[in-house]
């Protein structure tokens, strides 16, 4: 079997997203996407727990007009691992409209993060799910952060909600700005209000370095689609809360899905829901993203 079969309960991205019905406003940023290699260009990674189906960038860009977005930020996957290059020929493909967030080895030197930085890279992203990413030490981590942070970069954190009490300590140290990936993956069957989700909002409220991204009601639904409901009032209340730290993504192409692959096209027709306001879309889709990636 060549390494590079997907694989088999794997479910590939919807062969024909819908055209939403919402709009973006002009210069959207879908802040939450990834490129699968493909594998004959860009193999992936060996130490990769998944092999997905291939997603190229062509394909994202096509999503992406689409949508009716203007830029992506492309956002590594553990199946590259700390090998950028589908990535950064993504971004190099993209006009200038996508930057990207970057897995990098704890030895990567000063020159390769200048490059990477002169590539469009304005972050980096740390995994802390067991089922995609071996552990690493912490102050591993914690020394990769402070050596991104005189660029501007950001840490992109990923982890489930249960995992948050542990985890705590090393964000509220991080020196840069966090931003966390899926709203912190609550158990969205768990109150608004209840102890879980508290916490979450508890570390946005007492530090203001840390975004959510308010993403993949798929991953986290039990309602399930079309219109995921139980995740909006989750959402809802991160975007009425912190208006100025949130960030959107549809998580294209949606790896390691295995109940169902979301239509694109239905979650872009989300925002309205859990963005209520002109405004809220605004700050959601435009404004927060070019801050923190653009600037
Ligand atoms: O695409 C996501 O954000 C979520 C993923 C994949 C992932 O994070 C990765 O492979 O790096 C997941 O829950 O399996």
């Amino acid at each position: 079997m060549p390494a590079s079969t997907m694989d088999k309960d794997w479910l590939c991205f919807h062969p024909d997203p819908s055209k939403p019905r919402f709009t973006p406003p002009p210069g959207a940023v879908d802040a939450h996407c990834h490129v699968f290699g493909p594998a004959a260009v860009f193999p992936y990674a060996p130490e990769r727990k998944y092999t997905p189906c291939d997603a190229s960038q062509d394909q994202l860009f096509a999503l992406r007009d689409l949508l009716g977005f203007e830029r992506n930020v492309i956002v590594q996957a553990t199946c590259h691992g700390s090998d950028n290059r589908a990535l950064l020929d993504a971004i190099a493909h993209s006009n200038g409209r996508a930057r990207g967030v970057a897995s990098v080895a704890p030895d990567v030197s000063e020159a390769d993060l200048r490059r990477l930085h002169e590539a469009g890279i304005r972050g980096v992203r740390f995994n802390f799910l067991r089922r995609l990413a071996d552990f690493t030490p912490r102050e591993v981590l914690m020394n990769i952060a402070e050596r991104i942070a005189p660029l501007g970069w950001h840490v992109v954190v990923y982890f489930e909600a249960q995992d948050l009490p542990e985890l705590w300590d090393f964000f509220t140290r991080l020196p840069t700005t966090v931003v966390v990936d899926h709203m912190g993956r609550p158990d969205v069957t768990q109150p608004i209000n209840g102890p879980q989700f508290e916490h979450f909002v508890r570390l946005m409220r007492e530090h203001p370095n840390v975004w959510s991204k308010v993403s993949c009601p798929e991953r986290m639904s039990v309602s399930g689609p079309p219109a995921y409901d139980d995740v909006v009032p989750f959402a809802q209340r991160l975007v009425e809360t912190f208006p100025d730290r949130v960030l959107w993504g549809t998580d294209w192409p949606h790896p390691n899905l295995r109940t169902h692959m979301p239509d694109d096209g239905t979650l872009v027709d989300m925002i309205p829901r859990i963005a209520r306001t002109a405004q809220l879309q605004q700050q959601l889709l435009v404004d927060n993203p070019m801050r923190l990636y653009w600037a």
